[in-house]
């Protein structure tokens, strides 16, 4: 479906694993991997505001290949440097980085939706698409590049509570209140996100992340109703790359779960916080990760991340031997 040519890919044991496929070893990458913790991130930042990165090509592109460059042989993807909220703001919401995110007007009730933009959204996001794009040359087929957006719901709710929020009071209440206003609004971002990842797969994505951050606060009723719809629709979209064929699971959750679908390749889910704990503690857990996973899908796919993005305080060194553990932990002939 890409429109554009690249340089032919040297790892895809990523791609085969989320296709459920078995591999020799388990992909790794981690979540937000090009981020404070690294010096070289810091010192752009200190010269460049947060969406200043994303909004510029080169520097998105430069940032996205520090963890790759640093470290070669050991990540098994990399993921395009951006953030979820880039689309409420095509929308026309102002979004502040300082240092969590702040919406300077939030939506407070339903006739703020009017003040939306709602045409032209995929339009006002070419940069991503760009720096997409530029990424995959410069990549030269070291890993495949993944795409991502926010789910629906995970959107809606930072729409309304302004930020980040622990009881979602605010677009919970929407949810419950104004149920078919709520549904206009989900119904419109679930449009800007399947355009959204239609286009990054168009500009060179080779697999796509959907974060649904905030699913976890819905009954499971709602959340089949107000965010289960968006790979439905998608599969129609874009097949075959835009199957859930993975799903993200975090630390709270045992893979061998007897609840997780089995048609699903898994990945995760080591809690972040053990890469504060030292070089024993990593390895030991890494080591039990891997041994979890591995009874829960001893025949096909898994992809070792951490369970949440990595935190700012973490050292280089000692992710670096969270990849080493996994390549040795995840191993076919590893015990
Ligand atoms: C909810 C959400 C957001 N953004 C994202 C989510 C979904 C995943 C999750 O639940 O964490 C996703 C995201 N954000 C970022 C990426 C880039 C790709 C990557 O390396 O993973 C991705 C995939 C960069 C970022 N997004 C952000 C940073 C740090 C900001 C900085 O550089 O000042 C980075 C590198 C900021 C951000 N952006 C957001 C929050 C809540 C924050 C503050 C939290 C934090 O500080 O880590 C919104």
């Amino acid at each position: 479906m890409s429109n554009v040519t690249f340089p032919p890919l040297k790892n895809d044991l990523i791609l085969r694993a989320a296709r459920g496929q078995h591999t020799e070893r388990a992909p790794v990458w981690v979540m937000r991997q090009a981020g404070r913790y690294l010096p070289e991130f810091r010192e752009l930042r200190q010269k460049y505001d947060f969406f200043r990165l994303c909004q510029t090509p080169e520097l998105a592109t430069q940032v996205t290949l520090q963890p790759i460059d640093r470290y070669p042989d050991l990540i098994d993807a990399a993921i395009i440097f951006s953030d979820i909220l880039v689309i409420p703001q095509a929308m026309g919401m102002e979004v502040l980085m300082n240092p969590g995110p702040v919406f300077t007007k939030p939506l407070d009730v339903p006739e703020d939706m009017h003040a939306l933009q709602t045409d032209g959204i995929k339009e006002r996001l070419q940069y991503v698409f760009d720096a997409i794009s530029l990424t995959r040359t410069r990549l030269a087929g070291r890993v495949p590049l993944i795409g991502f957006c926010g789910a629906p719901w995970t959107l809606m709710s930072y729409m309304i509570e302004g930020g980040a929020s622990k009881t979602l009071q605010k677009s919970k209440t929407w949810l419950f209140k104004y149920p078919e206003q709520s549904k206009a609004l989900l119904q419109v971002l679930t449009t800007a996100c399947i355009e959204f990842l239609v286009g990054q797969v168009e500009a060179g994505a080779q697999l796509l992340q959907v974060f649904d951050s905030n699913g976890g606060d819905l009954s499971p009723h709602d959340f089949a109703q107000f965010s289960l719809p968006l790979p439905r629709v998608l599969r129609r979209r874009s097949p075959p790359q835009a199957n859930y064929d993975t799903v993200g699971l975090d630390w709270t959750v045992d893979p061998r779960d007897s609840s997780i679908p089995r048609d699903v390749a898994l990945q995760g889910n080591l809690d972040p916080t053990v890469l504060y704990g030292g070089r024993g503690a990593i390895e030991q857990e890494v080591k039990r990760m891997c041994a979890e996973f591995r009874a829960a899908r001893p025949t096909t796919g898994w992809i070792a991340n951490l369970g949440h993005g990595i935190t700012p305080g973490v050292d280089p060194d000692d992710l670096e031997w969270f990849f080493q553990c996994v390549h040795k932990y995840s191993s076919l002939d590893s015990k």
